[in-house]
């Protein structure tokens, strides 16, 4: 039998999320500095006859393992697109929080992709790689090779990779699903609309958290009007030791800490167990 093949499918933080208008067809033009961190899912694919998908893990249920699953979605767009590709089973191991603005399903069909391409010999360059990506969801291209970069357009434009500093992080989600078309909906903004707001800073190696500061997501007041829990998680992370920066990722309900250093971002995220052992909540780094 022929070696499995793995990855791992890292959690996306937005660190920004600048929104910048709504354009005619109803999706919202977007800026948005993604980083990487070390915790995530992690998908192994085992060549074979045919394609299926086994989930486990402690965000299996949530996830599903139907037809509707984002790793059989992009597998089958691959496969519409490149004939004779070679399939398998894909085994997922979920552990990432379910519709928690941290792209866990994007993360796992950008994965599939990855492993698709390497069975095949194909570079994630490929047109057919790229179609896939962008036809599965609007995040799934920033996936594809997770490093910090900008995003920006609907998420199709994809900056170079960064060189940043590693950042070191608490990530919490009160566990409530948040669902993104509904945040999009409840900012209100209609076709053709643009939204009035300070530009991007400019993301350097050299005060990356001044800069960070000086931006916001903007999915965050429409995102706490539809979860006030994530006014809560906000609230706890800015009270905890160290923390520089508190804000949320992409359409929520993950929120994240920023902190100087691991030990710090380890304690706070022990300090968000201890007053709400009911939350996720889990110390990284970003990349
Ligand atoms: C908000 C972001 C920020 O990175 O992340 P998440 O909160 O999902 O992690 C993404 O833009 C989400 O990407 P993704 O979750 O792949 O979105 P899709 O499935 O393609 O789209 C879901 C819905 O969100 C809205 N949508 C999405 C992207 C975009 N630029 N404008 C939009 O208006 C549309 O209503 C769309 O029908
Ligand atoms: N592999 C997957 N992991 C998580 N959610 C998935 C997956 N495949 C499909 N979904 C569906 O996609 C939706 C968005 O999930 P997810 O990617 O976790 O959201 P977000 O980008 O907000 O973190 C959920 O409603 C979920 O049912």
């Amino acid at each position: 039998m022929p070696q499995p093949l793995a990855t791992r499918a890292p959690a996306k933080i937005n660190l920004t999320l600048h929104v910048l208008g709504r354009r005619a067809d109803g999706y919202h033009e977007l800026e948005s500095l993604v980083a990487f961190a070390g915790t995530g899912d992690d998908l192994r694919l085992q060549p074979g006859a045919g394609l299926a998908l086994e989930v486990d893990g402690p965000t299996a249920a949530l996830a599903g393992s139907g037809a509707d699953n984002l790793v059989l979605k992009a597998a089958r767009l691959l496969a519409d697109r490149v004939e004779g590709l070679r399939l398998g089973t894909f085994h997922l191991t979920k552990r990432l929080p379910v519709a928690a603005g941290i792209g866990g399903g994007s993360s796992d069909a950008a994965a599939a992709l990855r492993l698709l391409a390497r069975l095949n010999g194909l570079p994630l360059s490929h047109p057919a790689v790229q179609d896939a990506a962008r036809l599965t969801g609007a995040d799934v291209p920033v996936c594809l090779e997770p490093k910090a970069r900008m995003m920006r357009g609907t998420g199709a434009e994809i900056g170079a990779a960064l060189d940043l500093p590693r950042l070191f992080a608490a990530l919490v989600n009160p566990r409530v699903p948040v669902e993104t078309p509904a945040v999009f909906k409840a900012l209100a903004l209609q076709p053709g609309q643009r939204l009035a707001g300070e530009g991007h800073p400019s993301i350097e190696r050299s005060g990356l958290i001044d800069a960070l500061q000086a931006a916001r997501n903007d999915l965050e007041p429409p995102a706490l009007r539809l979860q006030p829990l994530i006014g809560e998680a906000l609230g706890l992370i800015r009270r905890t030791k160290g923390c520089r920066l508190a804000r949320m990722s992409g359409s929520g309900a993950t929120v994240f800490g920023l902190y100087d250093d691991c030990e710090t971002a380890a304690e706070a995220a022990k300090a968000v167990r201890r007053a709400r052992p009911d939350w996720w909540a889990k110390a990284t780094s970003l990349r």
